[in-house]
């Protein structure tokens, strides 16, 4: 492993003899013993000027924090207050090992902390910063709704009364390009059909508007018409006609949203969910009473198929597979082939491609929605569709290739993408100053998104950047702060868990931001209402997540996508930046890389460019640190450098102030790592855990630990905690073969390592991803 101790002092002891005369350093390695040494001579020609000059006698001077560009040794430190040390000795984590460099070899208890400076001994970027952007070139965006003049909703086949809807009750004037290519096509024909397009473009819409309006035209040419009941229309007895499967239970409550808004011009057409998270026996109910259009998500449906005679899928005419690549991600391939067929099995429909024009469909038509084309995708294709079209518009970059599709997947034209070679030590600087000034004017960001890899290091974050400053008197706890979302059993008890606070950190006095978080570990109604309040927050707020929140969800008015934790797939940066530039709109997206091999990753970037990666450009770290902690716009020097060690200093002693808060650094910071090791294979030479500095890397967790003695509680190197994790992998397993899809949908990442059951799954995902290679192999 790459010494860690680069531009870091250990904060070993000395003995307690008379200041000024030259402590006695042995054992250790003799870099530490030589910086100690020049260290405390330079400490003593401080002391003794400080003697010789000062006025004021037996006072105690301030406790100091290393000025930027110096290190510091903690408990050798003069000037710092013996308040300061008390607690900070009196906070000793029980686990770290002690250090002594002691001159009377006397074993004294001192806390084995690191405290290093932030802005020395930074590995510098291996790439020079290209200059800056001509962002004035305008670029026209490629989702947005089509504005030439001859496409209209009717002009696609809707009918009057559902395009007026679409424009009086949705404000949808004109279609997207992806609605242009499918809607008429899925109207006119029967055919199974393959749907790419690129985030943000309507694809919801896209297959959603044809489906109502051709069950709108079946009127009087299906069964059981109801003649009292608004004269041969469809009713809820009519049957089942429509199955949208969607991966998560957040994806389809989306999907019956936008659904239900179309039916509001159709309102005798009933639509359902089920997708778990309530009794069985309702939703057994609900199918009971008769649905004619059904959203779910895989496991349950599969589960209702076996296990409800209510559910009558006779008369099913179309299944839509959304977010294919998630769905086989997910591993959901098994249950989707138990529907495909089972609905083939019980269907009574013909196979006939021929039905009177608009009217249902005389076989079942499969439709394959994504907005990558992966392997994956294809795999769900060959088991759903047959002799599917490909739709996607004229942008698409994918091509067909010996019957394959190749893909090109691109994010959305007009989407201004950035990334910083940020040093480890300045991570979490580094976030705080972007964070700030973005929200520093209102309204410059509504809202933000920052993504991390896994549940441990958001709840760190979220903590972090809303918790309360001791010395300041405008962060006291405010009625947000105050917000919690949901609650969850711990311990046989009610334990509120808050998701939503004020976000103190930022500190914008004009312009008070909202924090939110979001991972896989939260209980389903914390997620949902979580989600719904970032998502209708009309003030600025933050979205802290992982991969969760990636894939499929439409947040209102997200301008800016950090991904603090770079993704981890091409594909998973394509569907996290396309949170923002919805539907034609602006937005811009950051991702953080460390120097080295890192910022190889500039070159995947520019890949999801349309036009290799012109656009891209780079922000200097010392920009994005001067705009966050500088005064005002105002370039006063290095003042900057300052503002963010202080205050970097202070989350430091806020996490070592309370052991909660140090475990919870610690876990993040574990967790992290082990998320770090499961970047895809492809990737691997470019996020290599082996190039980790895992000092400087602690120091964005704000842990003054020496890495090798960090442990929290339930990760290794707890004999207790493995005894623990022995008997809860033993339930893990019987939870998975439960086969409930909630469980599932929490990838490896996702899961807090407070999670038992989640850390045995995310151990065995951890060894599909390493092929071999053990979890902590560093160097
Ligand atoms: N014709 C339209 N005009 C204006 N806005 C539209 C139109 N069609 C859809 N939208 C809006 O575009 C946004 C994105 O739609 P949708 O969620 O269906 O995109 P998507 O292609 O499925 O994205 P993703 O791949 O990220 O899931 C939604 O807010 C939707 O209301």
């Amino acid at each position: 492993m790459e010494d860690s101790s680069d531009g870091l002092l250990l904060n070993f002891s000395i003995d307690n003899g008379p200041l000024t005369a030259p402590a006695n350093f042995k054992g250790g390695r003799w870099r530490d013993r030589l910086t100690a040494k020049y260290g405390a001579r330079y400490r003593q020609k401080k002391i003794a000027s400080h003697f010789n000059s000062t006025t004021k006698e037996n006072s105690h001077p301030k406790a100091q924090d290393p000025v930027p560009g110096k290190s510091h040794i903690d408990t050798n430190d003069v000037s710092r207050s013996a308040k300061r040390q008390r607690v900070e000795e009196s906070l000793r984590p029980t686990t770290t090992k002690l250090t002594t460099y002691s001159g009377s070899r006397e074993k004294t208890e001192k806390p084995h902390q690191i405290i290093s400076s932030l802005f020395t001994f930074n590995p510098a970027s291996k790439t020079a910063a290209d200059e800056e952007l001509n962002s004035a070139s305008p670029i026209e965006p490629s989702n947005a709704p089509l504005l030439d003049g001859l496409s209209t909703f009717t002009s696609l086949g809707l009918s009057p009364t559902l395009s007026a809807h679409l424009l009086l009750k949705l404000e949808l004037k004109t279609p997207t390009a992806i609605q242009k290519a499918t809607i008429p096509e899925l109207i006119k024909d029967d055919n199974d059909a393959f749907i790419q397009a690129e985030t943000g473009s309507g694809k919801t819409l896209a297959y959603l508007l044809p489906i109502v309006q051709r069950i709108v035209n079946s009127a009087g040419t299906v069964g059981n018409t109801n003649k009292s009941n608004g004269g041969g229309k469809v009713h809820r007895d009519s049957g089942l006609f429509a199955v949208i499967l969607a991966p998560t239970r957040e994806l389809c409550r989306q999907i019956s949203v936008v659904l239900e808004s179309l039916l509001r011009c159709a309102h005798w057409i009933v639509a359902g969910t089920v997708i778990g998270g309530e009794k069985k026996k309702s939703e057994k109910a609900r199918l009971r009473k008769g649905l004619n259009i059904l959203v779910a998500t895989p496991g349950r449906l599969a589960d209702h198929l076996d296990n409800t005679e209510a559910l009558d899928v006779r008369n099913v005419r179309w299944l839509v597979l959304d977010e294919g690549d998630r769905l086989m991600e997910l591993g959901f391939e098994a249950e989707i082939q138990g529907i495909v067929e089972k609905l083939e099995k019980k269907s009574q429909l013909t196979k006939a491609r021929v039905s009177p024009a608009g009217s249902l469909p005389n076989r079942k038509v499969t439709i394959l929605c994504s907005a990558t084309m992966k392997m994956s995708v294809q795999r769900l294709g060959e088991l759903s569709l047959k002799e599917a079209i490909h739709l996607k518009t004229d942008s698409s970059n994918s091509e067909e290739i010996d019957g394959r599709f190749e893909d090109n997947f691109s994010a959305p034209a007009q989407l201004q993408q950035s990334y910083a070679v940020v040093p480890a030590k300045l991570r979490l600087v580094t976030l705080v100053a972007a964070l700030k000034r973005a929200f520093v004017r209102r309204g410059s960001v509504m809202k933000a998104i920052v993504f991390i890899s896994c549940a441990d290091s958001v709840d760190f974050h979220f903590q972090v950047l809303s918790r309360q400053n001791r010395d300041d008197e405008n962060t006291k706890p405010s009625a947000k702060q105050e917000l919690t979302s949901g609650t969850k059993l711990a311990e046989d008890k009610q334990v509120p868990i808050s998701t939503i606070a004020s976000a103190t950190s930022l500190c914008i006095p004009d312009n008070q931001v909202t924090l939110h978080k979001l991972h896989g570990s939260l209980p389903q109604n914390v997620r949902t209402s979580t989600l719904a309040a970032f998502s209708q927050s009309k003030d600025p707020a933050v979205l802290i997540c992982t991969d969760i929140a990636s894939r499929g969800l439409d947040l209102s008015n997200v301008d800016l996508v950090i991904e603090y934790d770079p993704p981890f797939s091409k594909d998973d940066h394509l569907h996290r930046v396309g949170r923002t530039a919805r539907a034609g709109r602006d937005g811009r997206a950051l991702v953080y890389l460390l120097p080295g091999d890192e910022e190889g990753y500039v070159e995947i970037l520019k890949e999801s460019y349309r036009d290799g990666g012109k656009r891209l450009c780079r922000n200097k770290v010392d920009e994005i640190l001067k705009r966050g902690f500088g005064s005002s716009g105002v370039d006063s020097g290095k003042d900057w450098e300052e503002r963010a060690t202080e205050w970097q200093l202070e989350v430091e002693r806020w996490v070592l102030e309370d052991p909660k808060n140090l475990e919870m650094a610690r876990r993040a910071y574990q967790s992290h790592i082990r998320a770090y090791a499961t970047h895809v294979t492809a990737e691997r030479d470019i996020f290599n855990i082996k190039n980790l500095h895992l000092g400087h890397l602690a120091k964005a967790f704000a842990l003054r630990d020496k890495p090798g003695s960090i442990k929290a509680p339930g990760t290794r190197g707890n004999k207790e905690s493995r005894k623990v994790r022995r008997q809860d992998g033993a339930a893990a397993k019987e939870s998975q073969s439960t086969g409930e899809e909630n469980k599932r949908s929490k990838s490896s990442r996702d899961i807090s390592m407070s999670d038992p059951a989640g850390v045995a799954r995310m151990k065995a995902k951890m060894r599909e991803h390493m092929a071999g290679i053990s979890e902590f192999n560093i160097g």
